[in-house]
Order: C-alpha cells, then structure tokens, then sequence
C-alpha cells in the first residue's frame, strides 16, 4: 500500500450558492445566480438555488457529516451578498456574519481546517448592475469585501481562496453568457473579465499581505480548473495546440499571478486575429507595467481543481469571420471514446492526467503549495456508487504518485463535494455528492454512500491499495 504524508490535509468542498439556500433569508442581498436561476429555462428543470441543501440552516448537521468520515478540512465559500447584500461595504449582514462564525467555530470544535472560498461566482446583483466582472472598480469592492472577510474570520482560517475558476466565470458567464449575467460577449468579454478578476485577486492578496499576515498568519491562493490536456496526434500542429489549450485554459487565469502577465502564445494569437479582423489594438487588454507589479507573485499556494482531460487538436487557420476565443485558441476539443465516461459529458476519468497536470503546474508556476481543491465523479445520485470509488481511487493514486515519486509538495485534497448540491445550470441532475441530499424532502435528509465510507477509510489509515 502507498501511504499519505501524516498532516496530508484529507476533506471535502462545497459552494455559497449550491448549498446554503434561504437566498433571501435574514436581510441577505441577492447574486446575479439568484436573479439568473429565477429566469425561466435558463437552468435544467428551472431548478434553482433558493433552498439547495438548506445549509444556512442545516451546517451543524453538514459539520457532524464531516466529523463522522474523518474529515480534516472542509473548503467552502462565503456569499458575498450574504455579508454585504449589495456588495458594498455601506451595510454589513449581521445575521450572514453570525452564520459563518458559526460555522467556522463548529468547525473548530470539530478539528476540521476551513478552506475558505471568498468568490464561488455568486457576484451581488447590485455589482452586476454595474458592469460586474467587465468593470475594473469591481476589483476594488472585491477588495472591501475581502477585507471585512479577514477581520471578521481571519482568526479561525488559515487558507484563503480568492476566486474559484475564473475560467469558468469568465467564459460562461461573459464569453458564452450560459451562466450570469448571461449576454455573449465573444472575443471580448472573457478576456476583459479575465484582467478585472486578476485584479481583484491581486488586491485581495495585498490587503491581506499588508493589512493581516502578520497577525493571522494565513495563506492566501486563487484557484482555477487546469485539466491536463493531451495532444490528438504527435503532428507538430497538434503539439504547439496542446500548448496553446493548456493556456487558454488554464495559463491565461494564473499565469498573471505567477509569472506577470498573460502568457505570451495569448498575447501573440490575440494580437494577430484582432489585427486580421481590423482592430488597431488587441481585443486581449494590455497590462500596464505598474500592474505587472502590483500582481506578480500574489499566490501563496497553487489552488487546483482537476476533473477530467481531452484529446486537442489544432484547427488550421482559415479566415476569422468575427472574434471569438475559440478562433483565438484555434483547436477542438474531444474526448477519446476508450475513457470512462461519467453521467456527464464532460466528464472522463483519465486519472493519469492528474498526475501530468500536477507536474505541469508545479514546473511551469513552482508553488511552494499545491492543494487539489476539487475532484469529484458525476452520476444520478445512487447509494452505491461504485463509479465514485473507481474515480476517486484512481485519481488519489496519481495524485499520491506526484507526493512520493515526483517530489511535489501536494498537501491537501478537498473532493467535489461534500454534499449533492445544485450544479449550476445542470440544476440537480448530477450528483458528486459523497453525501446524498433528498432534494424531494422539506427536511433535506442526507444519507451517507458507499463512496463516503470508501474514503472514511482511505482518510484514516492514510494508505491506498492497489
Ligand atoms: C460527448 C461529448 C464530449 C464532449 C467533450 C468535449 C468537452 C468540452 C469541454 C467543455 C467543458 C465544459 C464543462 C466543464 C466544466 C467544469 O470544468 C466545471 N464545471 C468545473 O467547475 C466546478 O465544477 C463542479 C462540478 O460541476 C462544481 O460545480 C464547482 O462549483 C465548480 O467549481
């Protein structure tokens, strides 16, 4: 049997709005994913996040869950508008601010490590009004918001996630306009969310480096989905599209943070479509040297979500009839047919690009830190969920491969998720849960799965079978 590091951090995640509910309970404000999921056929089943797995009101019972498989930390994310309900620091939520206290001192009583989240897409509506993720002032409300998080909680939390996958924001939400505030900007808005979220990220880190550090002694992260992505063929084309997904997905997000800027494949390929098109600048903005400055270096851990992989093949170059960061990117993406599929099609399980894509990260990026944030199976929601098991296993296997045989400094694991939960705009057709929820139930009974128990024992004795 393989063995995880003694202080390995084991847990589980969750997110403000796929779990809590009361959405307007207590003087809370509303999220641009409150105002979006109450437009008809926008989400699977018009399914919505008001009552989810009612957290706000059931988190003792979801901490007690925690206790019982042995979980060691628990990541989730704090509603911004639960706190501030129109985003501004004008009026503070004393009934959100009481919650998480709560929380977090349940948390404590039970020896279990937050992870806390500050943005898990839930943006106020009154910030989207103002232009949300496109404006860079939202940088600057992001940084009060981050501030009162700190002095509010600071004492009882260690590791701080800014952002969770501003790939996903900004491509659904600004590029695609699937998720809020749901208006397709392509070519354009992706990029623009992408400089303003890195902003606000930078800031954040800042205000903590200055204003806490040194009281608190806390770690602050961002976070992004990086999937390894393998090449379709070992043509040179396919290759250098290889290189190019992995920026576009992964690179574009983070690398600011670590190394400076955008990487440089992206400032080139945006430059020279924006030119073909007739632009006379780069539809990708440009940072100033002085914000070089300010976001470089701003991540004190590497915070990794890894699900799946896909096959990239590149897409010879034709004409660019109107912008969009797929023409940008220039590649299709696949999945290959010999992978297990889950219940979504996105998602295979490719466990060996766990393993690829932590290398990759860890040499391109060199954090100190990687904690894996997210990983988890999607299927309908059975007890027994043996293809949860299967995944899981695989993936904590290349995952401890990284840890013992390539050196990297792996120090936590926080499987998606805890609970069944509301995926966005699937709504409550998959399920990751380790826990099941009774979404039928006023009671939101939970039931522990076979998967729970599966990791319940992987958590305590620390040792993987083959
Ligand atoms: C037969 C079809 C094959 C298709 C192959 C091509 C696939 C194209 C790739 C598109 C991927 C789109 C969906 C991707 C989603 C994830 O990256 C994203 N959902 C990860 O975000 C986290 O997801 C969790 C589970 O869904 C959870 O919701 C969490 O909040 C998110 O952070």
């Amino acid at each position: 049997a393989k063995e995880f590091p003694e202080d390995f951090l084991f847990g589980a995640a969750g997110a403000a709005y796929q779990i809590e509910g009361g959405w307007d309970e207590d003087d809370k404000g509303a999220s641009y994913w409150d105002v979006f999921t109450h437009i008809p056929a926008k989400i699977y089943n018009n399914d919505t996040g008001d009552v989810a797995c009612d957290s706000y009101n059931k988190y003792k019972e979801d901490v007690a869950l925690l206790k019982e498989l042995g979980l060691k930390s628990y990541r989730f994310s704090i509603s911004w508008p639960r706190i501030l309900p129109d985003g501004t620091p004008i009026k503070i939520n004393q009934a959100g601010v009481d919650y998480y206290l709560n929380l977090l001192k349940e948390l404590k009583a039970a020896g279990i490590e937050p992870i806390v989240t500050l943005y898990h897409w839930d943006l106020p509506q009154y910030l989207s009004d103002l232009g949300g993720w496109l404006n860079p002032q939202i940088a600057d409300y992001f940084g009060d918001f981050a501030r009162i998080c700190y002095k509010l909680f600071g004492d009882y939390v260690k590791y701080w996630i800014t952002m969770n996958e501003p790939s996903s924001t900004c491509v659904n939400g600004y590029e695609q306009g699937i998720h809020p505030p749901g208006v397709p900007l392509p070519g354009a808005g992706a990029y623009q969310c992408a400089y303003v979220q890195v902003l606000a990220h930078a800031k954040a880190w800042h205000i903590y480096d200055d204003e806490f550090r040194a009281q608190q002694n806390g770690k602050v992260g961002l976070n992004n989905v990086c999937n390894w992505l393998y090449p379709k063929s070992n043509s040179t084309e396919d290759l250098a599209a290889q290189d190019r997904a992995m920026e576009f997905t992964c690179g574009l997000y983070v690398n600011p943070v670590w190394n400076g800027n955008w990487p440089q494949v992206i400032i080139d390929r945006v430059n020279y479509t924006s030119q073909k098109q007739g632009y006379s600048f780069s539809r990708l903005p440009e940072f100033t040297p002085v914000e070089i400055d300010y976001i470089n270096g701003t991540s004190d851990f590497f915070a990794l979500n890894i699900y799946t992989s896909y096959l990239i093949e590149n897409v010879a170059e034709e004409a660019f009839p109107t912008p969009s960061l797929d023409q940008d990117a220039a590649y299709n993406i696949s999945g290959d047919p010999s992978w297990t599929q889950s219940d979504a099609a996105w998602l295979y399980s490719v466990p060996d690009g766990a393993r690829k894509v932590i290398n990759y990260v860890n040499e391109k990026y060199k954090p100190s830190e990687i904690i894996i944030t997210e990983n988890g199976w999607a299927d309908l929601g059975q007890l027994a969920d043996q293809g949860r098991i299967s995944y899981l296993k695989d993936y904590l296997s290349n995952i401890l491969d990284a840890i013992l045989e390539d050196g990297i400094n792996v120090t936590g694991y926080t499987t998606w998720s805890l609970l069944d939960n509301f995926e966005w705009t699937d709504g409550y057709l998959y399920k990751f849960g380790l826990v099941q929820v009774d979404f039928n139930s006023a009671n939101r009974t939970r039931t522990i799965k076979d998967s729970a128990r599966w990791y319940q024992n992987i958590t305590s004795t620390r040792q993987l079978f083959d």
